[in-house]
């Protein structure tokens, strides 16, 4: 049974298929304070959020069996998505569920901060009919600024054009060819704040885009220019945008969002010419059904081991492109496995080569699978394929990878070598049509062994009556062997035995197979898990 968190308010009947899963028990507890979620967070499984809770790396630490996080929206800058990572947990939100929803509320602001729309519903409201001081302004023929232009961005790029307004935009992914699809001018960011007579924000809140809209950039506007952010507070300084109002530099905002939530008490809310909602952009019934249904079947799958496609901490491959790689994961792990196994010392370097037809598939996930086998030799559960790759950059663990066409006889074939403080160890597996995954090779020696269940390797000399020694210790130790593969490179030189045996080696019996005359050195691998 799985227990699942929900801690903010969520679509009942978006969750309906969390609710009616015998396989999952699902409490909604909304308002918690920070303590009482530091207190249960421990019990559950997955936690679902909107923008509300503050999943901190405190709640994270705190969260000893979470697997996920879902956010029933897009933003996730409430959550802390590199403790999140460190932890191995998966971050998946539901970006496409709300796009409309705010790309509408935005374009609602924008008119009624341009026609004083609240303001003068205000006044009104208390019984005065003001004509004189709401006079606004035309959209028509005005230049709009979109900065950010993904899903909401372009969304608002249509909705603007239907008010024959002019569109300067700029997102970083932005081709020359989007822009003309979309009808509008691609331009820097500098150049939209130069000549905008409104300007519109939908970029996430990041490094990069904190504070983008700041005092220097006020001073290069134009005189009157109006200011939409219904994506993020912190895009804009709070308070150059307050000191850009009294200046007169700008003649309206339209705010949906703020740097503190809720913002009330917030100085700009003291400004006329700031019109304002509580984070209400992806408020309708319709959004909040979007998100609620995508996140609840997303946190289902990923606590059943199904696939998932919105994670936000880790790279998706396209459905087709990981049907293709998803036989060699296998692999992947059993090479890591073994080799973290064949090494001692510290592990330093992973060099990773993609040989044969397998060099034509995306193999990022397939690195990450050697990762987590190399790695859990020693983390065990701490590492999985979430945070394998920031796992081994804290452990200093350099991963190079390479790809070749040419795989020596293989079709594909996938080489990893390990090099360590003392040591350096080199495996290859390839996935044989018909036979699954095979090692093909350890350190040089030509083998063909099943990476499955306990293997017993030994290197040693090649001479008569070692396989005889090594059978009749295990035999005596009741160890039954399953397969046997020598291998050697010259007569009378360096070989390696590889047996595969139906169960773990104890110790002792480890000791008395070193002692056999020409046997140099033995593993007692476990590729179990
Ligand atoms: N007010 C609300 O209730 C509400 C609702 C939904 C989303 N949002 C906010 O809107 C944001 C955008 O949502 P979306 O669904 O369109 O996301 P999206 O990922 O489709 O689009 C964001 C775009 O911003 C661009 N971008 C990133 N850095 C940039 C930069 N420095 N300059 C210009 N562009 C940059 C990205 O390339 C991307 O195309 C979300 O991150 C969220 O914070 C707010
Ligand atoms: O990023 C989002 O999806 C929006 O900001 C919506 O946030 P909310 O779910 O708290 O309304």
């Amino acid at each position: 049974m799985f227990k699942v968190l929900v801690s903010d308010p969520i679509s009942n009947v978006g969750l309906k298929t969390l609710i009616e899963d015998s396989e999952i028990e699902l409490d909604v507890k909304t308002g918690l304070e920070k303590e009482e979620l530091l207190k249960i967070i421990g019990n559950y499984d997955a936690l679902l959020v909107r923008s509300q809770t503050k999943v901190t790396a405190e709640v994270i630490n705190a969260g000893t069996n979470l697997k996920v996080i879902g956010r029933a929206g897009v933003g996730v800058d409430n959550i802390d998505l590199d403790a999140a990572t460190d932890h191995g947990l998966l971050v998946i939100n539901a970006p496409d569920g709300n796009t409309i929803s705010t790309a509408e509320h935005a374009f609602a602001m924008l008119i009624s901060m341009a026609r004083n729309i609240p303001q003068a519903h205000g006044k009104l409201k208390h019984g005065v009919w003001d004509r004189k001081s709401f006079t606004g302004v035309e959209l028509n023929k005005k230049v709009l600024g979109v900065v950010g232009v993904g899903r909401i961005g372009a969304e608002v790029v249509k909705r603007a054009k239907s008010f024959n307004m002019e569109i300067l935009g700029y997102d970083p992914f932005m081709s020359q060819e989007r822009a003309e699809k979309l009808g509008i001018t691609l331009a820097t960011v500098e150049e939209i704040f130069a000549n905008a007579d409104f300007i519109t924000f939908h970029t996430p809140l990041t490094k990069e885009t904190k504070y983008m809209l700041d005092k220097p950039q006020f001073a290069t506007m134009k005189k009157g220019v109006r200011i939409v952010n219904c994506a993020r507070g912190g895009i804009v300084n709070e308070v150059a945008l307050y000191d850009a109002i009294k200046e007169g530099i700008v003649a309206g905002a339209a705010l949906d969002v703020f740097e503190e939530e809720p913002a009330v008490g917030n100085p700009l809310l003291d400004l006329p010419q700031v019109v304002t909602t509580p984070h209400l952009g992806a408020s309708t019934e319709e959004a909040q059904l979007n998100v609620a249904i995508d996140v609840a079947e997303e946190v289902a799958n990923v606590l059943k081991g199904k696939g998932f496609k919105n994670a936000v901490n880790l790279p998706i491959l396209p459905e087709e492109d990981f049907a293709e790689l998803k036989p060699y994961l296998k692999l992947g792990q059993k090479l890591g496995q073994l080799a973290a196994q064949l090494c001692s010392g510290i592990i330093e370097k992973l060099e990773i080569t993609y040989a044969g037809n397998i060099a034509d598939l995306k193999c990022e996930p397939l690195t990450r699978y050697i990762v987590r086998g190399l790695l859990s030799y020693h983390l065990a559960d701490d590492v999985n394929y979430i945070n394998a790759l920031k796992m081994a950059k804290s452990k200093h663990v350099d991963i190079i990878e390479s790809k070749t066409s040419t795989a020596k006889g293989f079709a594909n074939l996938v080489s990893i070598t390990v090099t360590t403080s003392n040591d350096k160890v080199k495996v290859s597996g390839s996935l044989l049509n018909g036979y699954g995954t095979r090692i093909v090779n350890i350190n040089g020696y030509t083998v063909d062994a099943n990476p499955v269940g306990h293997m017993l390797i030994a290197q040693h000399t090649d001479m008569p009556g070692i396989i005889g020694n090594v059978g009749t210790i295990l035999g005596e130790a009741k160890i039954n062997i399953a397969t046997m593969q020598v291998g050697r490179k010259e007569i009378g030189g360096n070989a390696i035995m590889v047996l595969g045996v139906d169960k773990s080696i104890s110790e002792d019996v480890i000791e008395s197979l070193e002692k056999i005359d020409g046997i140099k050195k033995i593993f007692n691998v476990d590729l179990q898990n």
